[in-house]
């Protein structure tokens, strides 16, 4: 309507106006449509300056015309706009096709990348397996060809013990038969030897009473020519008796030569017919030397004492000869003051026969003694004595002399047996070496198989007695047999255990680190390691891992450390390592960052109420052990990383019990991750060596634990317990082993059965007041030795380490650039 009245006021306007003036007049005009103000500069243009009178209908027609233009125009407008829209759709559409089209490329050529790195790796791969299988395969067969190494040797050395064993005791019967063959000749000539004496005393007494005949036939007063005469019969007659005990003289000389030859041969075959002793030793046989031996020593001392009476009796006799001739010339003296020498000539004759007598027999005592002596030492004797023998040759004749050297033959035997018992003893101890040398070897093969096999390796420390013990008097019951073996004396007799190796109180912490210090290698080669101390309170677990408290004797923990940074250096030019290191106890069944000390800890954060931060054991997937929640601390030095271990001790739980003045209330653990990086192709292990200082087993009544001390004891003991569960689990190869019994269990879950190389050390007492708990803990320790482990080196190609980062980048939100794949 508002149109239509103006396009009334339009009509009725003079045209013949100008069109400016036409503009000022009507200003309500510019609220006319743009189609009106179109058709109104058409009017103006057709008809300018004239007042027109156009007739209804034609105004109307164009009125009508107008509003069907104006219609057009509306139609055309709205044609316009859906064309706009239509335009802005595809235009939109385009734009956001377009927008995928760039995002959709700039994934695919991220997709692509992808693929590309993940090709590389699965070639990498493919081919570090492919590596792999065959290095398996080698040494799977190096391990047969190991196997059948060993079980030819243990054939042939079975072999070679049953023909020793031949050997030996056909040597054995040979030696033996002609021992006794020397016994009873070395008897009978003793006992001739007693004979010819006895003879020789018969010979002796005859020969006194023909020179004291000759004497009285002398006294008796016949002229010279007679006694000449008379004293050539005698002699001749005399002479008889002598003659035949000269004769009987000469039997025994004969046959006491015929005796001396025989041993000599016997003794010269023993020499040269003994066959050489084949060399390879065997146990079996050591008894039954040991007990020939024995027999051997047993006839040395037998004969030793037959000697030692014989020189009793000779001493004896000789005291008493001398005491008689002590006696005779005492009395004769007496007389002599009394009497007249004249009026008794007979008498004084007497005497002085009786006296010469006496002289004699004290005179062949003391050869006797002399050479009994020379027997008995084995030297010759001495130049006196020497002139001792002729003088008694010169009385008694040549045969008496053999009869002596007969005695000296006796001796030679006998020096001639201690050579050969020497020999035997000799023979003995190399047979001893050898078997022990070989009995080493075995042992060393058996632990380099079992080593393969992934056998935990168990070694077994003996303390020294304790001043307490020492004190006390307490019996040492506890002994080590060999290297391998350990000997505990209980109610029911001896035990013996078995170990890796078996170190007595005397080893020094030195030697002992000799023994675990290979592991430390393997830790930086990327293997997870353990090695933990077992045994009863004050059995020397925390001096075999940390040493004494003044550091003279330093043990396992920080020697590793120095020998871990001695290794890094001499590596430093092929490698880049980063060691770091978590200290941690188990405190009441509670693990506590040592690192973190509980006051400090109380005093940051009082809501704690002097509890640590709260640590959790969590596995990786490889298995591996590690403490989540527990501060990690670098180290560059062994220096540095004992600071850190000297730091963490400090919060260590310890006090004194009866047991121990400075008994662990804890087990203390500690972790050193070491990161080694190739410098060569890139790669990265990750080893870990674990350092276990366990609490000791107790007994309340034993240490006199009471309130918390008892309350720790328990927490200690139960874990014990529950690590007793998992070993007997895993010694017996249950399907089941209850690692989640007990935190310690958790924190050792890698190292009993997991992929570590793991070295258990045992520590015991050698007093028996602790007999029960040394069993128990050698039993405990015999069962982790059955227990094998599955050891593999933790390292990456340079590839999967590159991955890995790229993964910790994007993970963290950092961007990745094309050169860091
Ligand atoms: N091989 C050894 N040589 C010398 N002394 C030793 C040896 N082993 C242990 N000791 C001494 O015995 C005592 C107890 O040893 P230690 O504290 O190491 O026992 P433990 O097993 O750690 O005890 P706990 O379980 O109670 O902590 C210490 O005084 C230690 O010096």
């Amino acid at each position: 309507m508002k149109r239509w009245a103006a396009f009334k006021r339009w009509i009725s306007i003079d045209r013949r106006k100008q069109p400016g003036q036409e503009v000022n007049q009507g200003s309500s005009d510019s609220q006319l449509s743009d189609s009106s103000d179109v058709l109104q500069a058409t009017e103006a243009e057709r008809s300018p300056c004239v007042k027109m009178y156009i007739p209804y209908e034609s105004a109307e027609l164009c009125i009508t015309q107008v509003a069907e233009d104006m219609e057009a125009m509306k139609r055309r407008h709205l044609d316009m706009v859906q064309e706009l829209e239509e335009n802005f759709q595809i235009t939109a559409r385009e734009n956001r096709e377009w927008t995928v089209q760039k995002v959709r490329s700039h994934f695919q050529n991220k997709l692509n990348t992808l693929r590309r790195i993940l090709d590389l790796y699965q070639e990498t791969v493919e081919k570090k397996n492919t590596e792999w299988e065959k290095r398996v395969v080698a040494l799977t067969s190096q391990k047969e060809q190991l196997l059948e190494e060993q079980r030819a040797e243990r054939r042939r050395s079975e072999e070679e013990a049953l023909q020793w064993h031949r050997e030996k005791s056909k040597m054995l019967e040979l030696f033996s038969t002609r021992l006794d063959a020397l016994h009873s000749h070395q008897a009978s000539t003793l006992q001739e030897l007693q004979m010819a004496r006895q003879e020789v005393g018969k010979v002796q007494e005859l020969l006194m009473a023909s020179s004291q005949e000759q004497q009285e036939v002398t006294e008796e007063g016949a002229s010279p020519e007679d006694k000449v005469q008379q004293q050539t019969v005698d002699c001749s007659e005399s002479d008889l008796p002598l003659k035949g005990a000269k004769a009987c003289l000469e039997d025994l000389k004969e046959s006491l030569f015929q005796r001396e030859r025989e041993i000599t041969e016997l003794l010269e075959a023993e020499r040269t017919s003994v066959p050489p002793l084949p060399q390879p030793p065997c146990s079996v046989l050591l008894p039954t030397l040991i007990h020939k031996a024995h027999a051997i020593c047993c006839a040395g001392s037998e004969s030793r004492a037959l000697l030692d009476q014989m020189i009793e009796e000779n001493r004896l006799a000789l005291v008493e000869a001398r005491d008689k001739l002590d006696g005779l010339q005492m009395t004769q003296e007496d007389s002599n003051d009394r009497q007249d020498k004249t009026t008794d000539l007979k008498r004084s004759s007497e005497y002085e026969s009786s006296l010469s007598l006496h002289q004699d027999r004290v005179r062949e005592y003391e050869v006797s003694q002399m050479a009994l002596d020379c027997i008995r030492t084995g030297e010759s004797p001495e130049t006196n004595d020497c002139d001792a023998v002729s003088e008694l040759e010169d009385i008694l004749g040549q045969g008496t002399i053999r009869t002596a050297e007969g005695v000296k033959s006796v001796g030679q035997q006998l020096v001639l047996m201690q050579d050969q018992l020497k020999q035997m003893k000799e023979e003995h101890k190399k047979i001893i070496e050898n078997y022990s040398s070989e009995r080493t070897m075995r042992m060393k093969y058996y632990n380099m198989v079992e080593d393969m096999k992934g056998k935990i390796r168990v070694l077994c420390r003996i303390r020294p007695p304790s001043r307490i013990e020492a004190a006390q008097g307490e019996a040492l019951i506890v002994d080590k047999v060999d290297e391998f073996s350990v000997k505990v004396e209980t109610a029911r007799g001896p035990r013996e255990f078995q170990f890796d190796k078996v170190f007595c109180a005397e080893t020094s912490q030195e030697d002992f680190f000799h023994d675990t210090n290979r592991l430390i290698q393997s830790a930086i080669d990327g293997y997870n390691v353990c090695i933990f101390a077992y045994g009863q309170t004050g059995s020397g677990k925390t001096f075999t891992m940390v040493g004494d408290k003044e550091q003279k004797n330093p043990g396992i923990l920080p020697r590793s450390f120095h020998a871990m940074f001695e290794i890094i250096r001499e590596n430093s030019t092929r490698f880049d390592y980063k060691v770091s290191a978590y200290m941690l106890e188990l405190y009441n069944d509670r693990l506590q960052d040592l690192f973190v000390s509980l006051a400090g800890e109380a005093h940051a954060l009082p809501q704690s109420h002097g509890q640590a931060r709260r640590v959790e054991i969590k596995r990786n997937r490889k298995g591996v052990v590690f403490a989540q929640g527990a501060e990690t601390k670098e180290a560059s030095s062994a220096q540095e990383l004992y600071a850190l271990f000297q730091q963490a001790c400090a919060n260590r739980h310890i006090s004194a019990t009866k047991m121990n003045v400075e008994s662990s209330r804890s087990h203390l653990i500690v972790g050193i991750m070491v990161e080694s990086r190739n410098l060569t192709n890139g790669s990265v292990s990750t080893g870990k060596l674990s350092l276990v200082d366990l609490a000791g087993s107790e007994r309340a009544a034993k240490t006199g634990a009471k309130d918390h001390q008892l309350k720790e004891a328990n927490s200690i003991n139960k874990s014990l317990s529950a690590l007793g569960d998992v070993i007997s689990a895993l010694s017996a190869e249950l399907p089941h082993v209850p690692y989640r019994n007990s935190k310690l269990t958790q924190v050792m879950q890698d190292s009993l059965g997991g992929n570590a190389k793991t070295l258990m050390i045992v520590n015991i007492s050698p007093s028996e007041c602790n007999v029960d708990e040394t069993l128990t803990s050698l039993i405990y320790a015999t069962r982790v030795k059955a227990i094998t482990n599955n050891a593999q080196r933790n390292v990456e190609s340079k590839e999967i380490a590159q991955m890995k980062e790229v993964i910790m980048k994007l993970r963290s939100g950092q961007t990745v650039e094309e050169e860091d794949v």
